[in-house]
């Protein structure tokens, strides 16, 4: 065995054991201890967290205490709860240039060490600079035009943003599922190009092609309803695009065109969706931005956080949970937008930068999918079992669910029979926001691979789930720039004519379509059933969440939370009372280093 294999047999995976082959050879002898300890550092990023803390130790799988190897292990385990960090030439403090940076009980790869200084620095600056305030008076004027009071007696926060977002050059909108952040949004565009003496840039963003799909459509909508003329209308943004293209990702290239030296030319910068964006993400379109540009952040920071790496807007939001301010900032929001908020809080600028909206707008109060979705949010698990009990718009089944069971085919050739019947491909596109099974796993019996093969065989006899069948769903798992898809683009296989060729079709975010040949598509699987990772960022109207028959450390609140909240107007939900109480309880957890309170 050589040292490569023994560092895989101790539970770290090639990644890590590659870092650590490296470190030895730069390093030749160095203690096991501190290349255990790098080990783990790279071993706690590919679990998304942004470094290491001995706490992360809970997590970890040990091998067992039988060799004299892993009782080491188990001795070195015990020393970094103690908080003895163990020493070596690659672990150093921040101001080393060891790879390693330790400081208090936190050890991160330096990459990770430098994006999180590298943002904190930038939220920080961005909170902290003043923006040219326009007379409160005016803002008031402006506001009640563009966002009138309701007046339910309760405070209204889609003022209190609109208001809070002319202060400074960062703000951040909270928000639930239909809060109504995208709605605000909106009105923070209207109210600073309102106050702008000529048209500004603007830009619409969000970290996948769906997200920014949606937000387009979101937005389109929401500019008929803004009280504005034709031609103020027409300042404003109406089409969304990703990050990548934003940022001007290249195919194989990490770095975007725009950084610092080339910065983006935009006066004003909304991204939707920012529980998606990673670390590395988020510090590179900081970077890409001027001082002054204004950037709004929305998203939710109670879902799933990103695939990859760190969770920015959550620590964001855990700066300001309760929609408190300092004083100064609460007499200038009353002045501003007749809100009287509550004062006496200075937990520093950037929490002064963070709105929470709390009131549902897009399902009414009875709907029973916003109740569950705002008692998963909180863990009450009476309230959840109650909701899901006795709800009109969701059906709890604590049986498992068999696609041989001849009602499930019924249901499933009803839910998606649409795609291979509609007129058109855009319409098939269309009829896909319908329906969509849901599911936590990619392997096993309720795993997303399965299901896509028993549903495809299920409907079209058995052709196989990759044959290319008029009416199948597909989801595209790769980036082709030079094609303009995505990773977690949904598009569908259709055939105009009897006589004309079978291609893969796309929306574009124009509104327009586009298609391909199938030999021309990228990397993409079937799409019947998609994991609620994939899904996040996508709604449907009804959503058959499918969970595993067992407990599984993949479901937590925040995963059920994401996986209810893509449901408008159903929810069925197959799972039993043990794996739904156990995924309540269970938390995702993201262990970062941002340091965002002052
Ligand atoms: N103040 C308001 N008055 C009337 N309608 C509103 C208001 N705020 C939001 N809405 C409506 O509620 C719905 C949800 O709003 P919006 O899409 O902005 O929410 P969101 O928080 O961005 O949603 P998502 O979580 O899906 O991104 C939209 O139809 C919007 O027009």
């Amino acid at each position: 065995m050589n040292a490569f294999d023994d560092i895989r047999e101790d539970g770290f995976s090639a990644l890590d054991a590659a870092l650590i082959e490296a470190f030895r050879s730069i390093w030749p002898g160095s203690d096991e201890a501190a290349l255990h300890l790098a080990a783990l550092a790279s071993w706690a990023t590919a679990r998304g967290h942004s470094c290491f803390t001995p706490d992360l130790l809970d997590d970890w799988s040990s091998p067992g205490e039988s060799t004299a190897r892993e009782r080491r292990i188990l001795a070195w385990h015990a020393q970094l709860r103690a908080g003895d960090w163990p020493e070596a030439p690659f672990i150093g403090p921040a101001d080393s240039q060891a790879p390693i940076v330790v400081e208090g009980r936190r050890a991160w790869l330096r990459r990770y060490w430098r994006y999180e200084r590298e943002i904190e620095a930038a939220l920080r600056a961005r909170a902290l600079a003043v923006a040219g305030l326009p007379p409160a008076v005016d803002v008031a004027a402006a506001l009640d035009a563009l966002l009138p009071s309701a007046d339910h007696g309760e405070i209204d926060w889609q003022r209190v943003a609109a208001a809070t977002a002319l202060r400074a050059p960062l703000t951040v909108i909270c928000g639930g599922p239909g809060t109504g952040k995208t709605f605000t949004a909106l009105r923070v565009l209207a109210l600073v190009r309102h106050f702008a003496d000529a048209p500004l840039r603007m830009a619409l963003a969000a970290p996948t092609g769906k997200a920014a799909q949606r937000l387009s459509e979101s937005v389109q909508l929401g500019l008929r309803s803004l009280p504005l003329s034709d031609a103020q209308r027409a300042d404003l943004p109406s089409e969304a695009m990703t990050l990548h293209r934003l940022l001007g990702f290249h195919a194989q290239s990490v770095q975007p065109m725009r950084d610092s030296a080339r910065p983006l030319d935009l006066d004003v910068l909304v991204v939707d969706e920012c529980s998606m964006v990673d670390l590395p993400l988020m510090a590179k379109l900081l970077r890409a931005l001027k001082p002054e540009c204004r950037l709004v952040l929305l998203g939710d920071p109670d879902q799933l956080p990103a695939v990859e790496n760190g969770a920015v807007l959550a620590a964001l939001a855990a700066c300001n949970t309760d929609n408190r301010f300092a004083d100064e900032t609460a007499r200038w929001i009353g002045q501003a937008s007749g809100e009287r908020v509550a004062a006496g809080d200075d937990r520093g600028a950037l929490a002064e930068r963070i709105v929470r909206l709390e009131r549902p707008r897009r399902f009414g109060g009875a709907s029973g999918i916003a109740r569950l979705v705002r008692a998963i949010r909180t863990g009450d698990a009476g309230a959840v079992f109650d909701i899901l009990g006795d709800s009109a718009d969701i059906v709890w089944s604590e049986a498992p669910w068999r696609i041989d069971a001849s009602a499930v085919r019924r249901q499933l050739h009803d839910s998606y029979r649409v795609l291979a019947e509609a007129e058109t491909p855009a319409a098939a596109l269309e009829a896909l926001g319908r329906y969509r099974i849901l599911c936590a796993l990619r392997e096993g019996p309720q795993g997303v691979s399965g299901l896509n093969r028993t549903v495809a065989n299920a409907l079209h006899g058995a052709v196989g789930e990759r044959e290319f069948v008029h009416g199948r769903p597909i989801l595209v798992t790769s980036n082709h720039h030079a094609l303009g898809l995505y990773n977690g683009d949904v598009g569908v296989f259709f055939r105009e004519r009897p006589e004309s060729p079978l291609r893969a079709w796309f929306a574009r975010r124009d509104g327009d379509v586009h298609a391909l040949l199938p030999a021309q598509l990228p990397a993409h699987d079937s799409a019947y059933a998609m994991t609620v990772h994939k899904a996040q960022g996508s709604e449907f109207d009804t959503v058959e969440l499918v969970l595993p028959e067992q407990p599984h450390p993949l479901l937590t609140r925040e995963w059920l939370y994401t996986a209810a909240s893509r449901a408008r107007s159903q929810l069925r939900i197959h799972a039993s009372r043990e794996v739904i109480g156990a995924a309540l309880a269970r938390r995702t957890r993201r262990i970062n280093g941002l340091d965002l309170l002052d």
